[in-house]
C-alpha cells in the first residue's frame, strides 16, 4: 500500500467496499449507480453520518453546561443539509445574509443563529436585525459602530458578541489560520475592552458575550485551551471595568482525517473547556456562562464524497494523468491550500494495470488538480470518488471556464434524494440575459 493510499472506511464507517461485488458503498447504496443516475461529477452525502457527527458534539456536552452547537453553514450550505440539522437541534454560525436565508429556508430559527465575517454590510446587518438574528459576532470597532446605527435606525437592540483575536498559533495551514495577530479576524485583546465600553455604553446594543475562532483543520486541542485561557483573563479585566460577560461562543475549527491525521474528538475537547470554563466561574463566584461552538467541517467534511468519471488516460514523456470530468471548480481546496483529497477507484477494474496517475480536472489552469501521484487501476470511463469532500466542496465551487456547478444527492437509510440539480447553462446564462 502507497503511504498515500486511504482506505475509505478509516475516515468513514458508513463509507465500505461490498466484500462480494468489491464496489464502494455508501450507507449500503452502490455509488457507481448514483454516478449512472444522477452523471458526474456528483457530490454524495450520508445523512446518518452527518447527524451522528452532530450528535458527537451534543452529547460530549450534554449534563455539563447550557450549549449550543451552531453549525457553521459555509462548510456546506445546502438547505437540504441544514434542514436535517435544524431538526436535530442545531443553531447556525452565518456570515452573510445569504447563508441566513438559506437557514430560514431550511426551517431554522434566526434566534439560533450567530452572524460572524469582518464586514457585514448595512443591508446585512438590517436583514439580520428584521429577521431577529440571535447575535452578531462582532469583529472590528467600526463594525460595533455600524451595528449600533442600524440597530437605532430600526429601533431594535442588537444582541453583540466580540470576536477576540487572541494571538494564539492554530498550528493549522496558514490560509485557514484565523487567531493570530497578522489574521484580519477579529479585535485585539489590548482593544477589546475600550470596543465592549463602546457596546456596553450605547442604547441599541446589548452586550451578550464573547466570542473566539482560532482556526480551521485543528489536529492539536492545545490552542483551544491557551486561546480559553485568554479569553477567561479578558473576562476578569471587564468585569472589573463593570462589564459582565456571561456566554462564550469558543467557535470552531476541529478537523478530520483526510490521510492519517488524528484529531482530537469533541468528547476529547469539549468537556475539558467546559470544565475550564466551570472551574473559573466557581473560583470567581460567577455563575457559569453559557457557551456555544461553531463546528463545520468535522460534521459535514467525512460526510461527503465527489464522484467523478474518467473522460481520458493520457501520458506525457513518462508522467501519467487521470483526466476526470470533475476540477477546481467543483473542488477548490487542492488547487487553493495543496489540499489532500483521497481518491479511489469506485469498482475494481480487474483489466486495468495500477499506475500512477495525476488526477486532473478539464479546466484551463496548471493548478487544476485533485491528486498527485495516486496509484490506480483504471480506464477510461470508470468512476472515482474523491473522499472528505463534504466540506468547503460545493460552498466553494465556482463556474469558472463556465462549467456549471455539480448535482447533490443525499443519501438517508437507502434512500437517495437529489438536493441539488445539476446546474444548467441557461442557469449560468440568465442573469446576463435577463438584464
Ligand atoms: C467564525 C468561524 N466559525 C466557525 C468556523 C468553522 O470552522 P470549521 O469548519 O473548521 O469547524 C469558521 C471557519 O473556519 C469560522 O471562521
Ligand atoms: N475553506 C477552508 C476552511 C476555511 C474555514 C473558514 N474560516 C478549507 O477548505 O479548508
Amino acid at each position: 500500500m502507497q503511504n498515500n493510499s486511504v482506505n475509505p472506511s478509516d475516515l468513514n464507517p458508513h463509507l465500505q467496499f461490498d466484500g462480494v461485488t468489491g464496489e464502494l458503498q455508501f450507507e449500503k447504496t452502490d455509488l457507481s449507480g448514483l454516478a449512472q443516475t444522477y452523471g458526474t461529477p456528483l457530490y454524495v452525502y450520508s445523512a446518518s453520518s452527518i447527524k451522528e457527527a452532530y450528535r458527537a458534539y451534543a452529547s460530549a456536552c450534554e449534563g455539563l453546561a447550557n450549549v449550543t452547537i451552531c453549525y457553521a453553514v459555509k462548510a456546506n450550505s445546502n438547505v437540504h443539509i441544514l434542514k436535517a440539522l435544524a431538526q436535530e437541534g442545531a443553531g447556525f454560525d452565518i456570515v452573510s445574509a445569504g447563508e441566513l436565508a438559506r437557514v430560514i429556508a431550511a426551517g431554522g430559527k434566526p434566534q439560533k443563529a450567530v452572524f460572524a465575517g469582518v464586514g457585514k454590510s448595512a443591508q446585512e446587518i438590517e436583514y439580520a436585525l428584521s429577521q431577529g438574528v440571535g447575535c452578531f459576532n462582532v469583529e472590528s470597532e467600526a463594525e460595533m459602530t455600524r451595528i449600533g446605527q442600524v440597530a437605532e435606525k430600526m429601533q431594535r437592540m442588537a444582541n453583540v458578541s466580540l470576536r477576540v483575536n487572541p494571538d494564539v498559533d492554530a498550528k493549522t495551514h496558514p490560509y485557514i489560520s484565523t487567531g493570530l495577530k497578522e489574521n484580519k479576524f477579529g479585535v485585539s485583546m489590548n482593544a477589546a475592552p475600550r470596543v465592549y465600553q463602546f457596546a456596553h455604553a450605547h442604547p441599541w446594543l446589548n452586550v451578550h458575550g464573547i466570542d473566539c475562532h482560532i482556526g480551521s483543520q485543528l489536529t492539536d486541542a492545545s490552542p483551544y485551551f491557551d486561546a480559553l485561557d485568554r479569553v477567561l483573563a479578558l473576562l476578569d479585566q471587564l468585569a472589573a471595568d463593570g462589564i459582565e460577560i456571561n456566554h462564550l461562543d469558543l467557535g470552531g475549527g476541529i478537523g478530520i482525517r483526510y490521510l492519517d491525521e488524528t484529531p482530537p474528538t469533541p468528547a476529547e475537547v469539549l468537556p475539558r473547556l467546559i470544565a475550564k470554563v466551570k472551574d473559573w466561574a466557581q473560583s470567581k463566584g460567577r455563575s457559569m456562562p453559557t457557551l456555544s461552538f461553531e463546528p463545520g467541517r468535522s460534521i459535514v467534511g467525512n460526510a461527503g464524497v465527489l464522484l467523478t468519471q474518467v473522460e481520458f488516460l493520457k501520458e506525457n514523456e513518462g508522467k501519467h494523468f487521470a483526466i476526470v470530468d470533475a476540477a477546481m471548480n467543483d473542488l477548490m481546496r487542492p488547487a487553493m491550500y495543496k489540499a489532500f483529497h483521497g481518491v479511489v477507484a469506485v469498482q475494481n477494474n480487474a483489466h486495468a494495470q495500477p499506475q500512477e496517475y495525476d488526477v486532473v480536472g478539464p479546466v484551463c489552469e496548471s493548478g487544476d488538480w485533485l491528486a498527485k501521484n495516486r496509484t490506480l487501476a483504471i480506464e477510461q470511463g470508470d468512476y472515482l470518488a474523491i473522499l472528505s469532500a463534504g466540506a468547503y466542496g460545493q460552498t466553494m465551487a465556482s463556474n469558472y471556464n463556465s462549467r456549471g456547478r455539480a448535482a447533490e444527492v443525499l443519501i438517508e437509510n437507502g434512500e437517495v434524494t437529489l438536493i441539488r440539480r445539476r446546474e444548467t447553462i441557461e442557469d449560468q446564462l440568465r442573469p446576463e440575459l435577463d438584464v
